[in-house]
């Protein structure tokens, strides 16, 4: 028996009738991971005709049902069917043999072959078909769905729409019936996203179901058929075809606004810190703007101050050039236009060193691979970003003691967890190794500290100290950047809130204390949509 679609397939007449229908259905599935339920209990249907747009914030549970679709994980509880079948889908080459076809928001493509050959990747060189018949049902799918590739092109030449052309060809070729875009416009113009919207309606009207999944609110109106809000793993609500079309545009965004950012009725909201701001403005950024890479956005036009003693907190879905700023501003990525003033001192053009001399600190999202060196004792991490300098090194030479004696210092004072200094950072838990690098970060004179995602992955009991050391941090006088996908923490902490979204800042707002209101306006700014104030909860 094939791994696929489990044979072991029950008859239609065994399953409840709201099972039976469409083409593919998970049906009270739960994935835990530990610490966290992932998805909770969640039953959809996704039909033939449709596109069915998934949304919800990062961590809403997506990409972990996609995953369950996709054959790459699957439920611990609750099960999936296909077209009315129970089904199993063990591993991703069963999920693509029950005809369902996944795209990923990173190309899965080969850059160095050409189209041709990305096509027919995967296929046994004996069962490749020939190049005449994939130009001709290339022609097919040119007339039917505007998909039109230069065959003998090499990939990695191409734009990343193209890109993505190739992918969904590829799976008109495999006769798919599901296909699953996920967060597929992220990287695309506003014109490639329009025209990938069109496409996926041709390819519902030909009888597909389209599972979409994306951050931003007006497409999931525009192009979807039928929307489902993920919360915390859990279903938060559904809007089917017939509600949707008797909606507004207008009415639609806010109730898509309250499904994924809304509190529900009840629970508490969490105490707003005390500002402890100053007048004086410590870190000044003007008309700052950077190159993206390849999948990455850059950054346009971004001006903010920061006063010692606040904490202005960064908002905005993953992916949306906070990194890119904070790496800007620390002096890791070079800017295309703009200045960056440290207490009045412009040092737009002052190394990484030389900041970091000068009191700007960057604590980064991406603790083991580029924070710290995972293989080296929490020693040599303590002083990885002072290498040559004093007192750690005099006159080129090391001083060994000096390095030790100051990384107890540092695990004393953070209580970090560890046998001792000269343990590899890479064998600490996430928790103490972002008390390693918080400890780096403000040894010396720091005056200002740009956060990215510090509490991301910790566990609750570490996610608590770090919010109460960035609170202490900013009470001593330091600025604080927080840049966080967690509105709940931004709203602790933040004396005011900037929004950012496709690499420019939607708006900056004082976090005021209206809480809910101020929530749903935040949160329709980072889905894209203009900022309203009159929000109502
Ligand atoms: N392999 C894993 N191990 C541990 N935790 C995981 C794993 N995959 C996902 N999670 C956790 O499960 C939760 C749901 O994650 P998931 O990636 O499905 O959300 P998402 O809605 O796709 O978010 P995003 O928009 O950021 O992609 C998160 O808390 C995440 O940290």
């Amino acid at each position: 028996m094939s791994a696929s679609v489990a044979h072991a397939t029950e008859t239609m007449t065994d399953l409840p009738s709201q099972e039976r229908a469409g083409v593919i259905g998970v049906h009270g599935v739960t994935k835990r991971f530990p610490g966290v339920i992932a998805v909770d209990n969640v039953s959809l249907t996704f039909h033939r005709g449709e596109v069915h747009v998934l949304l919800g914030e990062n961590g809403a549970g997506k990409s972990t049902l996609v995953g369950m679709l996709s054959g790459l994980q699957e439920p611990d509880e609750g099960h999936l069917t296909l077209n009315g079948h129970k089904a199993r889908l063990a591993s991703p080459s069963a999920s693509l043999e029950a005809g369902i076809s996944t795209v990923f928001q990173h190309s899965m493509l080969v850059p160095t072959l050409t189209v041709l050959e990305n096509l027919t990747l995967g296929a046994p060189w004996h069962e490749r078909p020939p190049r005449a018949r994939i130009a001709a049902r290339m022609e097919e799918l040119k007339r039917e769905f505007a998909l039109s590739l230069p065959l003998d092109a090499v990939v990695g030449e191409l734009s990343l729409g193209q890109q993505q052309q190739i992918e969904i060809a590829r799976a008109l070729l495999r006769d798919s019936k599901v296909l699953i875009l996920d967060e597929a416009t992220s990287m695309l113009t506003p014109q490639g996203a329009q025209e990938l919207g069109e496409r996926m309606q041709q390819l519902v009207r030909s009888g597909l179901a389209v599972i979409f999944i994306t951050h931003k609110l007006a497409e999931a109106y525009r192009y979807g058929n039928r929307i489902s809000v993920l919360k915390q793993g859990a279903l938060a609500g559904e809007m089917g075809p017939e509600e949707l079309k008797a909606m507004s545009e207008e009415q639609a965004v806010d109730e898509i606004v309250r499904l994924m950012f809304g509190r529900e009725a009840g629970t508490a909201s969490v105490e707003n810190r005390k500002s402890t701001a100053r007048d004086s403005i410590v870190l000044k950024v003007e008309g700052l703007s950077t190159q993206g890479d390849a999948d990455v956005m850059g950054v346009r036009d971004v001006s903010l101050a920061l006063r010692a003693g606040e904490i202005v907190g960064v908002a905005g879905i993953d992916g949306n050039g906070q990194k890119q700023l904070a790496e800007a501003m620390a002096g890791q990525r070079p800017l295309i236009a703009g200045h960056v003033e440290l207490e009045g001192e412009d040092i737009t053009r002052a190394s990484v060193a030389q900041r970091r001399r000068k009191g700007l600190r960057y604590l980064t999202d991406d603790r083991l691979s580029e924070g710290s060196v995972s293989a080296f004792p929490i020693s040599e991490n303590t002083v990885l970003k002072d290498i040559g300098q004093p007192p750690f090194w005099v006159r080129g030479v090391e001083r060994p003691q000096r390095i030790a004696q100051h990384a107890r210092d540092l695990i004393a004072r953070f209580s970090v967890r560890t046998p001792n200094e000269m343990t590899p950072i890479g064998r600490l838990s996430g928790g103490n190794i972002q008390k390693v690098l918080l400890g780096r970060e403000l040894s010396g004179e720091a005056r200002v500290v740009v956060f990215n995602k510090p509490t991301y992955g910790l566990d609750l009991k570490n996610i608590e100290t770090s919010r109460q050391r960035i609170s202490d941090i900013a009470e001593r006088g330091l600025g604080v950047l927080l840049i966080s996908t967690d509105l709940d923490e931004l709203m602790a902490l933040s004396d005011r809130i900037a929004v950012m979204e496709g690499g420019r800042i939607r708006g900056i707002v004082e976090n005021d204390g209206s809480g809910e209101a101020l929530r749903l306006r935040i949160g329709r700014m980072m889905a894209g949509e203009e900022d309203h104030k009159q929000a109502t909860p």
